[in-house]
């Protein structure tokens, strides 16, 4: 029986009053690496955004790792992205510390106690990208492909039913992408569920998968053509 993660009926996207998709109806079963495309302006950050819940779902059903999105609360949303991995465009890691202490900031947020487990937890994600050797660096000190790679461990650390990737690679050089990209890919062979926003066409080509597309309002599902 496939597990469902994600699951849109009939749902709008908002953004203020101001209608950005309609009729979205989307699942994403436990296991599934999903693309979502579509121009720039179709609405793929606005989906995303709904999805974990920095804008409501007013219309529609939906629900999201165990969470009904239309009766989300704002004390409920810490604890949906506990089940959510976010992965943006801009990395978004804290400049003032080291690698190791932005994973310790995360582990600290959600609760964790027990130092030598935090440590153990951030040495394992932080191998499973390939950083571990570089925990004392500061993100500055980065490449913009090592600091995506740290951003993609954070999301890791409290074991995510499903990561959401908004753009990903959009600011790195294609070589970078697909580095970027291979250890997505590996995370998803060990079990993960990763729905990615991106419009960046070849990587599509070079891991072809379940692809939504974003456009005139709607979102549906494309047959990717084999070249
Ligand atoms: N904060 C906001 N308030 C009002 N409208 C917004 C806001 N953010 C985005 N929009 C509008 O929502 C629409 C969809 O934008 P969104 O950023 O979701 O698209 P996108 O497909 O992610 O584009 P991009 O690839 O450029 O990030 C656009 O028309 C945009 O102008």
């Amino acid at each position: 029986m496939p597990e469902t993660v994600l699951s849109l009926k009939n749902a709008s996207v908002f953004q203020r009053e101001n209608l950005i998709l309609s009729d979205v109806n989307v699942t994403v079963e436990k296991g599934e690496f999903v693309y979502l495309i579509g121009k720039t302006g179709t609405g793929k950050s606005s989906f995303m955004k709904t999805l974990y819940g920095d804008l409501p779902l007013t219309k529609g059903e939906g629900n999201i790792v165990g969470y009904d999105l239309p009766t989300l609360k704002e004390n409920d949303i810490p604890f949906l992205r506990r089940k959510l991995g976010v992965v943006f465009q801009d990395f978004k890691l804290l400049n003032d510390r080291t690698v190791k202490n932005n994973l310790l900031f995360v582990l600290n947020a959600t609760g964790w106690k027990d130092k030598a487990a935090m440590d153990t937890r951030i040495d394992a994600v932080l191998d499973k990208v390939a950083m571990k050797t570089k925990s004392f660096k500061y993100p500055y000190q980065l490449s913009g492909g090592e600091q995506q790679r740290v951003a993609i461990a954070r999301a890791l650390l409290n074991d995510p039913e499903l990561i959401l990737a908004d753009e990903p690679t959009g600011n790195l050089d294609p070589q970078t992408s697909v580095e970027v990209m291979e250890v997505l890919q590996e995370i998803n062979k060990n079990g993960n569920t990763i729905l990615m926003a991106t419009h960046d066409y070849a990587l599509l080509l070079k891991y072809p998968s379940k692809t939504l597309k974003c456009d005139e309002n709607q979102i549906f599902e494309v047959v990717q053509k084999t070249v």
